[in-house]
């Protein structure tokens, strides 16, 4: 469960002469849902928005609690509970290997060496990509890519998934693939995505527009207010 309460993200002016630019204005929202989707043009503020879950952004106003914990003083703990998926899994695949980037993500809950092996090895085959464990992430294909970095992520056991156009740079199979194991996890799932059928997915969808919210509710509804605002 996570709450933002009157939330903004302004970014001072670079150059002499220009205004502050706020990238999200007044965002009070109450993330309850076990499936929401984030959607909205290029440069809405989608990712901003995301990225304020897990405390990778923090808000120059207002407040982000996730499960009590505010992102700001509880970085740490609010990290460990919100687990994040980049559009890239290269910007978040830190080892060389698959094997090697799941036991990274279990070290601080497995200490024996052989029993992480283990532990990690069984989470890649659980994720259909058991098989590619000890080869290099980059010979690896975006589909494999992304369900590891997902491995890596549900690793660590978080109540909360963010992802942020996870399916973006997938095909048509993987784009599928991912959408189910997704729509599987028993965590809370919270993703933006410009794919308006897997945004039909979700519960609850959010629409934002030059960094307000400017449609929240049943899929349909808020799909309709995003294609109305952008077909003016
Ligand atoms: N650190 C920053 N400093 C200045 N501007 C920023 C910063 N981070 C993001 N922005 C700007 O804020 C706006 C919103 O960015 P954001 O990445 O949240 O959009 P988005 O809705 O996720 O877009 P897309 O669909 O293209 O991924 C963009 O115009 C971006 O250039």
């Amino acid at each position: 469960m996570i709450h933002l309460r009157d939330v903004s993200v302004v970014v001072p002016a670079q150059r002499r002469g220009e205004a502050d630019r706020a990238l999200l204005s007044g965002v009070t929202l109450d993330l309850t849902e076990s499936r929401i989707a984030v959607i909205g043009a290029n440069g809405s503020g989608k990712s901003t928005l995301l990225r304020l879950l897990n405390g990778l952004r923090e808000p120059t106003s207002g407040q982000v609690l996730v499960h009590g914990h505010d992102t700001v003083k509880a970085s740490k703990k609010v990290r460990s509970l919100v687990g994040f998926v980049f559009t890239d899994p290269l910007a978040q695949l830190l080892m060389p290997t698959p094997i090697e980037d799941v036991e990274l993500s279990l070290r601080a809950r497995i200490k024996d060496r052989a029993a992480r092996t283990a532990q990690a090895a069984r989470l890649l085959e659980e994720r259909g990509v058991g098989r590619v464990a000890h080869q290099s992430i980059y010979d690896l294909s975006g589909g494999e890519r992304q369900l590891v970095a997902l491995t890596s992520v549900l690793a660590v056991e978080p109540k909360v998934v963010v992802a942020d156009e996870p399916t973006t740079l997938l095909d048509l199979r993987n784009k599928m693939l991912l959408r189910e194991v997704l729509g599987a996890l028993p965590q809370q799932v919270i993703f933006s995505t410009h794919d308006l059928d897997f945004a039909r997915e979700a519960q609850r969808v959010i629409v934002i527009d030059e960094g307000r919210v400017l449609a929240d509710g049943a899929p349909s509804e808020a799909i309709d207010a995003y294609v109305g605002a952008m077909s003016r």
